[in-house]
């Protein structure tokens, strides 16, 4: 017997608990079988009107003389997790801003650093079988013989502690294990992912898919 296919869609939303960041729903919605089930979704109370991101991630790469390449990170003690993290930097949109303008915003307050913006994704989704969190990645460039780079300052807030950790580019997947094999520390799967790219990138471009069955 086949099923009957429906375009699946979100009936209602109701709020189940509302905290100053985060709210808890539950979500009805009907199925691709056109049945009428329910979810629990987690939203944040913060996003913009102006925009479906509610943040932004920087793939930072800080460009010197006579150094590699490095990527910025940040490394922070994530209350969620109950221990640090290493991410890109990263922050929420303010009302009325730009991803490129929070980007470069959030990674002077992050890091000191002051960069330009090469590019930017669309909005992407986080953990879309939890919540409706969202983000778009902006790719910066550092000019780090700029003097307003060479000594950076960050900006933190208060109640914000953020190290910075640089890795470079051509190691970057090799220097993040290294990180996390010391211990306590869980690495952004937007990170890894990206490293993991980089590694193809690096040193299998031109690979034959030989064992492929
Ligand atoms: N779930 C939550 N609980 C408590 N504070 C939160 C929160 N989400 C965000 N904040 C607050 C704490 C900081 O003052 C600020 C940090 O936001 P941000 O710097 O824009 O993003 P990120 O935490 O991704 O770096 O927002």
């Amino acid at each position: 017997m086949s099923c009957p296919k429906t375009e699946p869609h979100v009936l209602k939303e109701e709020v189940l608990a509302v905290g100053k960041w985060v709210k808890l729903e539950r979500t009805t919605y009907v199925d691709p079988a056109g049945k009428t089930r329910t979810w629990e979704t987690a939203k944040r109370t913060t996003r913009p009107t102006n925009t479906d991101a509610d943040g932004v991630g920087i793939i930072a790469i800080l460009k010197r003389t006579l150094h590699r390449d490095c990527i910025v990170m940040v490394k922070q003690f994530r209350p969620p997790m109950g221990c640090h993290t290493l991410e890109f930097p990263a922050g929420l949109i303010d009302n009325d801003e730009s991803a490129e303008t929070a980007a470069l915003r959030e990674l002077k307050e992050e890091t000191g650093y002051k960069g330009e913006v090469v590019g930017v994704t669309p909005v992407t989704c986080l953990d879309p079988g939890l919540s409706n969190c969202t983000t778009q990645i902006v790719m910066v460039n550092i000019n780090g013989d700029d003097v307003e780079n060479v000594n950076p300052t960050q900006q933190l807030g208060e109640g914000e502690f953020v190290e910075v950790i640089l890795l470079p580019l051509d190691e970057f997947q090799k220097k993040i294990d290294e990180v996390v094999q010391k211990g306590n520390i869980v690495v952004d799967s937007k990170v890894y992912i990206y490293a993991m790219g980089m590694s193809q990138a690096f040193f299998k471009p031109n690979e034959l898919p030989v064992l492929k069955q």
